[in-house]
């Protein structure tokens, strides 16, 4: 497909979008918009900031068009626009043209994705009101993960509520760990289809993933986005129990609960900061809390590490992507002390080189590599909303 593609990555509280022409396979403009709903919230287009206050997702995408009219480059290009959908259930396992019937199913699934799939639908609404000629496909996060066996999707649960109420685990970052573990193979000069990886996509959500011969295995996110690896703001794994606990010992209700371990745990709830840049710098001052979320963070990816190390039998690559994961020297070294007889070390001087481009970080000859690699999940959704409606 040659022409342009819009493509929408509408979060939580935030929308990133870029402006990708397919021949060349390059972005031609993109951007942010931050902390929606938030005083500091702002519009980044281009790396100029633009607008501030932004109240909600429809203030957002409106800037977002109004800030590509004002300052280029024109949309008249565009052919098709692309947009992330974090949950897509068990029915989309592949990208899809959006209609009503799909905006509707969306909805639907909402529930498994309280956090992100609002928000998605949000987007795509007023995108579908802004360009009604044009065809829209949503590319979901969770589809990578359709090939994780029986064995590791299902939770030891009544049958009936896996068989009626569609609890599994789901996985998501598919989109993200698509296109790293693509690129990790192409690094390693082999084909994809030979490649055993772990993928530790670090950002502000996280997650792990074990691709056996480019397929997902298993990952550490569950029904929701909320299981596995420390957050910024997600507590990951605890004892399933642990909200009927709160609600017997301190009077809690579901919602509350649910809130608090989905955007008041993780390093926020640990430190009082969610960012990992803050985070290291209270450490560094000598806060005990931020040196023991750091603990708790390293710790919780080295256990997943093993854990899918055992599973995939052998291991070839082990792959740093995601905010945190492409640019903390010091987490990628915490994430894997302690692995060395597992062939997974880092070299320090390699692995504390800045750069922007996909690199190996392990010493010379090590039994598994350690890369960096830049995701770039908005070429990933441009290339697959190509191939779905080449696909037709
Ligand atoms: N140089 C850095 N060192 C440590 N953490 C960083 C650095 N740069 C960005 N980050 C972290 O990356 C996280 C955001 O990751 P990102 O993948 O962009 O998030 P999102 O899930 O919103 O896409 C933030 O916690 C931020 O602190
Ligand atoms: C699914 C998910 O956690 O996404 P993000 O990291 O963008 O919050
Ligand atoms: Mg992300």
């Amino acid at each position: 497909m040659s022409g342009q593609v819009l493509v929408l990555n509408t979060g939580s509280s935030s929308i990133k979008y870029r402006l990708i022409d397919m021949a060349t396979r390059t972005g031609l403009a993109g951007g942010l918009v931050e902390r929606i709903g938030e005083d500091e919230s702002a519009l980044v287009h281009d790396g100029v900031r633009v607008e501030r206050r932004v109240a909600d997702h429809e203030e957002g995408l409106k800037a977002v068009l109004a800030a590509f009219a004002e300052h280029g480059p024109s949309l008249d290009g565009v052919t098709a626009l692309g947009h992330r959908v974090v949950h897509g259930g068990s029915r989309f396992v592949t990208p899809v043209l959006i209609d009503d019937a799909v905006e509707r199913a969306i909805e639907e699934i909402a529930p498994l994705a309280p956090l992100h799939n609002p928000a998605n639908l949000e987007g795509i609404r007023v995108a579908r009101r802004a360009f009604p000629g044009l065809p829209h496909v949503a590319v979901f996060d969770t589809a990578f993960h359709g090939t994780i066996p029986p064995h590791a999707h299902t939770y030891a649960v009544p049958r009936e509520w896996t068989r009626k109420l569609g609890v599994r685990r789901y996985g998501f970052h598919g989109t993200s760990t698509a296109y790293v573990s693509r690129r990790a193979a192409a690094l390693l000069g082999r084909p994809y289809g030979e490649v055993n990886s772990i993928v530790l996509h670090l950002g502000n959500g996280a997650s792990a993933t074990a691709v056996r011969g480019g397929r997902s295995v298993d990952t550490s996110m569950g029904i929701t986005p909320l299981a596995g690896l420390v957050m910024g703001t997600r507590s990951g794994d605890v004892d399933p129990a642990l909200p009927a606990y709160l609600a017997r010992v301190a009077g809690m209700g579901l919602a509350d609960v649910d809130t608090a371990l989905n955007k008041e745990s993780g390093l926020l709830g640990m430190c009082g900061a969610n960012d990992m840049r803050e985070v290291w710098r209270l450490a560094d001052a000598g806060d005990e809390d931020a040196r023991l979320a750091l603990d708790v963070y390293g710790y919780r990816v080295r256990a997943y590490v093993g854990a899918y190390y055992a599973a995939l039998g052998h291991v070839d690559a082990v792959v740093f992507t995601g905010g945190v994961g492409e640019n903390s020297a010091r987490v990628r070294a915490l994430a894997t002390t302690g692995l060395t007889r597992l062939g997974i070390e880092v070299d320090p001087a390699r692995n504390a080189a800045e750069s922007a481009e996909a690199r190996v970080v392990s010493p010379e000859g090590a039994e598994v590599t350690v890369l960096v690699v830049p995701t770039n999940e908005e070429l990933e959704i441009a290339e697959q909303t190509a191939a779905c409606l080449e696909e037709g």
